[in-house]
């Protein structure tokens, strides 16, 4: 059977800020229909890597692709095949969650009628009652079930989270697992950034440990056991190895 086409890669990639390397020499690549973790302590270089396959840093070397394409040079392209969920879903306050996924979407040059927005948000497990009602009433999990709609509506190839499930209850963050894992097993690529082993361990194929914008572990995430996971985090974090 041929491997999974690879839908994110960094290869080689640094980038500084000013004269600090926030990432130094990255290689990652992450194939169709699988969901990688990226953990790391805070300053690791999770959200910089984040950040430049969206194209928001620039790398001071090296390249990313995303299916292929540079954000640096086809910004378009890969904005229409990215969808980017954030801690904090940023969402229009004042609009309902349904307005909300139809606006996101005219953004994108989709036009989505109401009647496919319902079941876009049904899809993603918002209760109907609220999908008429202002996001200033939203909980972050309801929040993040309207950025899941909007990934799935653009047909995103590649979904980047950044620390999805902080702040979520342990049943909203496994609920959310289980749709990133579902949307991972259409053929979606997934990169979280995180800091939940328990969530890693739950929805990720593979699990990476970066420190000083270096990957410094990989594993198999369906071998690998929960204890020696938390024990090479928390010694990488602490400066041990
Ligand atoms: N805009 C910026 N300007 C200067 N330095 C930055 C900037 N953004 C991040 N850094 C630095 O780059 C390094 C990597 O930060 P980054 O936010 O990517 O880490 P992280 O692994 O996502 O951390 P956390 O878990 O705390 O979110 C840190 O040393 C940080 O202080």
């Amino acid at each position: 059977m041929l491997p999974n086409k690879t839908l994110l890669e960094a290869r080689q990639l640094v980038v500084n800020y000013k004269n600090h390397r926030a990432i130094d020499g990255l290689d990652l690549s992450v194939p169709a229909g699988c969901v990688y973790a990226l953990l790391g302590g805070n300053g690791a270089g999770k959200t910089s890597t984040i950040n430049t396959f969206l194209g928001f840093n620039r790398p001071t070397g090296g390249n990313v692709f995303i299916d292929g394409e540079s954000p640096e040079q086809n910004p378009a392209v890969v904005r229409a095949k990215v969808a980017y969920l954030p801690e904090n879903v940023a969402l229009y306050e004042y609009m309902s969650g349904l307005e909300n996924l139809r606006f996101f979407c005219t953004l994108a040059n989709i036009r989505l009628s109401r009647q496919h927005a319902h079941d876009l948000l049904v899809n993603t497990g918002l209760q109907t009652d609220a999908h008429d009602r202002r996001v200033s009433t939203y909980s972050k999990g309801m929040r993040q079930k309207v950025g899941l709609a909007i990934a799935s509506a653009k047909q995103a190839k590649v979904m980047l989270l950044d620390e999805p499930t902080s702040g979520l209850d342990p049943s909203a963050a496994n609920d959310f697992a289980q749709r990133v894992r579902a949307a991972a097993d259409l053929g979606m690529a997934v990169l979280m950034a995180t800091h939940d082993l328990f969530n890693a361990k739950q929805v990720a194929d593979r699990i990476g440990i970066m420190k000083a914008g270096r990957l410094v572990e990989e594993f198999d995430a369906h071998t690998v056991a929960h204890d020696e996971l938390e024990h090479k985090y928390l010694a990488h974090a602490r400066g041990l190895l």
